[in-house]
Formats: C-alpha cells, structure tokens, sequence
C-alpha cells in the first residue's frame, strides 16, 4: 500500500528547485519590503533631524539611504514578480503530478462498494485532494517566509539593541507558534462538522429537486422547503460561529503583536533618553517591529492549512487501507480458446452492508453465442450477477472464467439509463468517433429513428436535465443504442425494455436477435416471453 505522504514528499522534492526558488524569492520580497520600511522610516526621521541643524544637514549623506531605499524598493518588486512566477510554477506542477499519482490511486479503490456516489464521500474526497495540493502554497511558502522573517527580526534586534530581545521573545514566541496552533485547532475543530452539513444540505436540496413532482402531488412540498431551510440556518450558524472563532484567534494574535510593538518603542525610547541609541533608529525599529508582525500573521493560516493538508493525507491513507486491492475473480482466456463462453464456479458473494450472502456456492454455464436469459424474483440477485461478470463488484469466492474474450469487450446496460446533458449524438457516441450511417443504424435497430429525426435539431437536440427529456422508454433504447455502437462480444442487459409495451419489445428483439448473432447476451428480464427455443435460461432462487 502505498504511503501517501511519502508520495506528496516525493513529488514535492521532484519540483524542489522551482519550489525553492520561489520560496526564496518570496524571502527576499519581504525582507525587501520590511527593510523598506525600516530604512526609509530612518532615513525620514534622520533626514529629518539632520534638517534642525545647518552643521548637521550639510554633513548629512542624502543620496546613499536614497539610492538603498531604490534598491529595496527594486528588489521587492521583482522579487514578488518572480516569486508569483516561481511559486506558481512549483505549484501547478505539484498539483498535476499529485492530480495525476492520487487519482491513479484512487481509481484502484473498489469504490463500486464503497458507494463513490455517496455525495460525502466524493466531496469530502475532493475537498481533500484541493487541501492537499494547497499544502506547498498556502503552508510551507507563507510558514517559511514568516519562520525566516523571524530570525532575521531577532537578529536586527540583536545588532541594533540587544536589550530588546528579553522583551520581544515572549510575544513574538506566542505569536509564531502558540497562537498558530490555536488557530489551527479552531478550524480542524469545524471543519468536519460543516462539511457533514453542507453534504447533507446538498443531499437534501438534490433529493428535494429530484422528487419535487412526487412532493407537489402528496402537498409536501412546503415542509420539504422548511425542512431544508431550519438545515441551511443550522450551517450558516455552525459556520458563523467557526468565522468568530478563528476572528477572536487572529484578533488576540494581532493584539499580542501590537503588545510587542509598544514594548519595542517604549524599549526604543528608553534607550535613545540614555543616549544608547539614535533617535532615528528607535523609529526604524518600530517600523521593523510593525512590517515583522505583518508577516508574522500569515503563520496562523499557513498552519491551519498544514493541519488540513496533513489531515486530508491521513484520510486518503485510511480509506486506501480500508479499501484493500481486491484481485479480478475473473479470467480470461481469449488466446487459446476462441470459442465464447462464461463459466461460473462456486461463486460467493454478499454485500457490505449485508449479513446475508447474494450468491453462495453458484455455478453456471453459459456457451455462445447466443441470449441467455436471466430469470427469479425481484431482489434474488440478477443485477448483482451482471455487475460481478462485468467486473464492477468483485466475487469473495469463486471464478468467473471467461473464454474467447478480453475484458474490454464487455459492456453492460444497467436498468437506469443516464442522459448526459448534451446533444442526442454524443449521448449516443459517447465520444467515440462514429460516422452518421451507424448512428442512423443503431437508432433503427431500437425504433427509434422516427423519434430522432422529429426532434428540432435532429442528433444534434440537447437532451437532459432543463432540455429534451427522452421519455423512460426512449431511455431504454439509447442504453441499448449506445451498446449497439461500441459493438461489444458479451453484453450484460438489465431489464432493458422493462416500459417499452409489448409490440415495440418484440421487435426491438427481434431486430437484436440479427444483429448480434455473433455474441452473448446475456439478458435480466421478468419478461421471459419473448425468449426463443434456442436460448439458454438461468433461474436464480434465494440461497
Ligand atoms: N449496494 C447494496 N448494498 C446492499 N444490498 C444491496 C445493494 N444492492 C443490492 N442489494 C440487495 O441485494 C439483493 C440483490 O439485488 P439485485 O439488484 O441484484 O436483485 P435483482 O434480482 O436484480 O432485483 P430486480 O429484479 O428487482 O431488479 C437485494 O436484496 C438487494 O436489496
């Protein structure tokens, strides 16, 4: 199993020379910009002094502190220029590798059980991936920079007035690692918890849409809007309180940093009444104290981010630990033994979430080509059967070996037809390149042709949610037009004209029957009257 921090590491030393640099650059541009302050701040002031006296103001060297206070000046905008190039650079190039190495991980995971669809696990999987990949600019960049800008403060302090440091060490100690770690803790702290409630919120409001025919009939429409309303005023209250939270924490943090820089101007003033220090360098360093801390703020965010960069890690580990690889069940022969056939030995199966087993000990032949028909009660485990041949559950026990074929040339229609809101041809073509006759085939194979061509703008129609809404039947047909195009060996069909009446099922049929006389099928149904002489049946009954 592989480590996924290790993996971000990794990735992260694969780009470290443009990480680097752009950590570099983004030190210079505020050190720049501090001393910036500083310098002319001295140079106002000394300039200043200077002025109160004719002596003084001759003696008095304007040109040198002006051309250091250009020069800052110049390195800080480039520095920040080159520093947005650099960074950013790093950054994306981070993300696509970690895009590319997680997904690839996360493919591996059987989420056909682990239920992808759940909308929190999905969001709550890609909120993670965006906290992960935030790990090097919002974490590691702002930390270092703040961690650097510290060291430089204390030795500034150190040259200029070393009696400074015991008064400074406190504060700015509370204000570079106490107060992050506050921070951080106030926002692991909701996080959670308000991405649970959005999800539900979501899960809520989609149901709600989804279903808003059904709730206007029984007159529970309004309720439904209530409900969901108290659940939206719930979150914005959850997340109210989160924002004050980490307001309060950032509020302390600065006033614990104002406390620092009143103690270095009133350090700063003692110490120039006892003539240990210039006038105009007791007001540089309050202006170094003041463009420290600015930068010293952006260390509760950045360890904030750390903490949820590390956390979103951790999540990704325990599911991929949780989701152990589980090996194809199915072989396939398709080299040495040309002729189509299925065969399933002792095959056990049961779901996740069940006690009782789906399939126990169940052996089936099937030899092609041919239609096999799929028959039992409704719940006995017909889908399930299609789903563990098409690979997407994988068996506990038992083989499926599979002769005469590769996997790929496996295609199942499930008994929902999903509709893809776009046009009526790349419903169909899927995005495969397929030239207009097959198109105009396949639709008259399922009838549907007639349909096609009455619609405003022929194949090109946008169908879906707010568009062309094919009826249940027509859906049907597309799932089956849609395999008819991407020809298929074996073909796993769930119910797929349970809607369609009697008449326009036997011919759909017998249309099939022609066209795929080279291939299983193997077909779901509770409709067993249109199964020929010829056919293989399998019934499944409970155990
Ligand atoms: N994801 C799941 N988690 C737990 N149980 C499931 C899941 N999917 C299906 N089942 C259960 O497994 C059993 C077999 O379901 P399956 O859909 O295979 O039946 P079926 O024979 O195709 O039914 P029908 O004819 O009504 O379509 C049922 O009892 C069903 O409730």
């Amino acid at each position: 199993m592989p480590n996924v921090k290790r993996l971000y590491l990794k990735l992260l030393l694969q780009e470290r020379k443009m990480a680097l640099l752009g950590i570099i650059l983004a030190v210079l541009t505020a050190y720049s910009g501090i001393a910036l302050l500083a310098v002319s701040g001295w140079f106002i002031s000394a300039a200043a002094l200077a002025g109160l006296s004719a002596v003084a103001a001759h003696a008095f060297n304007f040109f040198a502190p002006g051309a250091i206070v250009r020069g800052l000046s110049i390195s800080r905008t480039a520095g920040r220029y080159g520093e947005r190039l650099s960074s950013h650079e790093a950054t994306f190039r981070i993300i696509s590798h970690l895009r590319a190495n997680l997904f690839r991980l996360i493919s591996r995971m059987s989420w056909s059980e682990q239920q992808l669809n759940r909308h929190e696990t999905s969001s709550r999987l890609l909120q993670d991936i965006q906290n992960i990949e935030a790990i090097y600019l919002s974490a590691i960049l702002p930390a270092a920079v703040s961690f650097l800008v510290m060291i430089a403060y204390l030795i500034t302090l150190y040259i200029v007035l070393p009696s400074l440091l015991p008064w400074v060490i406190v504060p700015l100690l509370f204000a570079t690692f106490v107060m992050p770690w506050l921070y951080s803790h106030r926002v692991l702290a909701s996080e959670t918890k308000l991405h649970q409630q959005h999800s539900q919120q979501w899960l809520s409001a989609s149901a709600l849409l989804s279903c808003m025919r059904t709730l206007t009939l029984f007159e529970r429409l309004r309720d439904s809007g209530h409900f969901l309303q108290q659940q939206a005023q719930e979150t914005d209250q959850e997340e109210a309180t989160a924002v004050q939270r980490q307001q309060a924490v950032l509020l302390l943090t600065q006033l614990i940093l104002i406390i620092m820089t009143v103690l270095v101007f009133w350090q700063g003033l003692l110490a120039f009444q006892h003539e240990q220090l210039d006038g105009a360098y007791a007001f540089m360093l309050l202006l170094l104290t003041l463009g420290s801390a600015e930068v010293l703020l952006s260390n509760c965010p950045a360890l904030a981010n750390l903490g949820l960069g590390l956390a979103a890690l951790g999540r990704l580990q325990h599911s991929l630990i949780a989701t152990p690889e589980q090996p194809d069940t199915r072989h396939f022969n398709h080299t040495s033994s040309p002729k189509l056939s299925v065969q399933i030995n002792h095959l056990e199966y049961s779901y996740p979430q069940q006690h009782r087993p789906v399939f126990e000990q169940f052996n089936a032949q099937i030899k092609g080509p041919g239609w096999v028909w799929l028959s039992g009660h409704s719940g006995v485990g017909k889908s399930t059967l299609l789903a563990l041949i098409y690979g997407q559950l994988k068996a506990k026990n038992g083989t499926i070996d599979v002769n005469g074929i590769s996997a790929e040339q496996i295609r199942l229609m499930p008994q929902r037809i999903d509709i893809l809101r776009t046009t009526l041809r790349d419903n169909l073509t899927l995005n495969l390149t397929i030239n207009e006759p097959a198109l105009w085939h396949a639709l008259q194979l399922v009838e549907l042709d007639h349909w096609a061509k009455r619609l405003p703008q022929g194949l090109d129609t946008w169908l879906g949610e707010g568009e062309w809404q094919p009826s249940g039947g027509e859906r049907k047909r597309i799932g089956l037009a849609r395999l008819i195009l991407q020809d298929p060996k074996l073909i796993l069909l769930d119910e797929p004209t349970a809607g369609l009446d009697s008449a326009l099922a036997e011919k759909i049929y017998r249309e099939l029957r022609t066209h795929w006389s080279d291939k299983i099928i193997i077909c779901s149904s509770h409709e067993l009257h249109f199964t020929a002489t010829q056919d293989q049946s399998i019934e499944l009954t409970a155990g």
